[in-house]
């Protein structure tokens, strides 16, 4: 039995009462001491007492901010998110909110609540209505800054309704170039992208280098009276400068992801509960991800979609016995675990090595296992994290206690 903590309400059918489609082998538990990986949506797990078995943690949805990921790493802990997984429940909210913005729709609606007992509030209403007069969208320029799952996708929807598409994201994926449209202007800075914008909408990751990035000179380079929507993270604003735009009328609208003391508090903000993913597809979409990545992890070693371990994937274990390594990325590292199996006479079938920043992960398919010795040597080498025995296939019936 495997025993996995749930932080949060994952999914409908993974909530933190209840594991269900976790499958056989596994157990939900509250006692981190016992749990050997841990299934987390939106709860910060900085600070928190990692028990001494956790093999890893999945992060069912996109941004891991929530997580120490380096400190996890050092540990031997792998991270894992779902990228993807909610990106078009975002896009379809963050083009919801452009469209319902642009107009006073808020606004109208609001008069309609205030005038239900308005016995003519039929002739009241067209009498009214000029008060909520707005603007289209189409042809006017937008700026999406970062064009990754949710971005490239918002950069085509908007382009789809006419608008005049710019985007910027120095460090855009093969992938997602693949999928952005050819008539989305790329450009090479914030400058650029912001200028004239009549809006400019946010979807990087929360790191060094986009905290923040929002500031007083990217607000001033946008047309008076534009639109700003944050749908990435709260910290990717600075606050203040947004607060004080607000108030001096360069920015018209801001529209956010983020409930917090100061976007409360900005005049002409429209905030909802960081619900950007919650559609019942999205959580289903995110949390089958998470299960599935962090089950053939714990099964099999599998490493798909980590955010601190490089990818690596051998399948399952064909041979007598696999080997997982955890690893600082130095220099002979490979030569010293290679060498100690060795000496114990293990014949090695298979292998591979994969480093990415800081971490490395090999793993290492024999013609059978070696014995407990030879681990606690593996282990002793310095630089490696964890070292993890996988049960092969053919012996799968009782894996209780083999793997690690
Ligand atoms: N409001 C919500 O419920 C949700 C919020 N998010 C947030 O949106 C972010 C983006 O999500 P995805 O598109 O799925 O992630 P992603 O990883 O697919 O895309 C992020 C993109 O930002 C780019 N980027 C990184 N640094 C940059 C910089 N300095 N300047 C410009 N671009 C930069 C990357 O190259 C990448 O293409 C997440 O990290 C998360 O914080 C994601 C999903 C739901
Ligand atoms: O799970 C959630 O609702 C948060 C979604 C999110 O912010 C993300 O995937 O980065």
């Amino acid at each position: 039995m495997r025993y996995v903590k749930v932080m949060d309400n994952i999914a409908k059918d993974i909530t933190r009462d209840g594991v269900a489609n976790l499958g056989d082998g596994y157990q939900k538990t509250d006692d981190m001491q016992r749990a050997d990986a841990i299934l987390v949506r939106a709860s910060s797990l900085h600070g928190m007492d990692f028990g001494p078995d956790v093999r890893c943690v999945a992060r069912s949805g996109a941004g891991f901010n929530n997580i120490p990921i380096d400190e996890c790493a050092r540990r031997g802990i792998v991270v894992f998110n779902t990228p993807g997984g909610n990106s078009n429940a975002v896009k379809e909210l963050v083009v919801g909110m452009i469209l319902v913005n642009s107009r006073d729709a808020l606004g109208g609606m609001r008069w309609v609540l205030d005038n239900v007992e308005d016995p003519d509030i039929v002739r009241d209403a067209e009498k009214n209505k000029k008060a909520f007069v707005g603007r289209e969208a189409i042809g006017r320029k937008v700026g999406v800054v970062g064009l990754g799952a949710v971005g490239s996708k918002v950069a085509n929807a908007l382009l789809h309704l006419g608008m005049d598409v710019y985007g910027y994201d120095p460090y855009l994926s093969v992938e997602h170039a693949w999928e952005l449209s050819k008539h989305v202007k790329r450009v090479d800075s914030m400058d650029e992208l912001c200028r004239d914008a009549d809006y400019v909408t946010l979807h990087v990751p929360s790191k060094e280098d986009t905290r923040r990035m929002m500031g007083t000179h990217e607000l001033s380079l946008m047309r008076k009276g534009g639109m700003l929507i944050n749908y990435a993270r709260a910290d990717i604003i600075d606050e203040d400068a947004v607060a004080a735009a607000l108030e001096e009328g360069q920015l018209g609208r801001f529209v956010c992801d983020f409930a917090t003391p100061k976007t409360t508090r900005m005049p002409r903000t429209l905030i909802t509960p960081h619900m950007g993913a919650c559609t019942f597809e999205a959580e289903e979409h995110c949390a089958g991800m998470a299960v599935q990545q962090m089950k053939d992890y714990l099964e099999h070693g599998i490493v798909r979609n980590s955010v601190n371990y490089p990818d690596c994937d051998l399948g399952p274990c064909r041979t007598g016995g696999r080997i997982v390594a955890l690893h600082a990325n130095v220099p002979n590292m490979i030569g010293q675990i290679t060498a100690i199996l060795a000496e114990s006479n293990a014949n090695i079938q298979r292998m591979a090595n994969e480093a990415q920043a800081d971490s490395a992960y090999t793993v290492i398919d024999l013609d059978q296992f070696v014995e407990v010795e030879t681990l606690e040597r593996l282990r002793e080498i310095p630089g490696i994290y964890r070292i993890r025995k996988i049960t092969p296939l053919a012996q799968r019936s009782d894996f209780k206690g083999i793997c690690q």
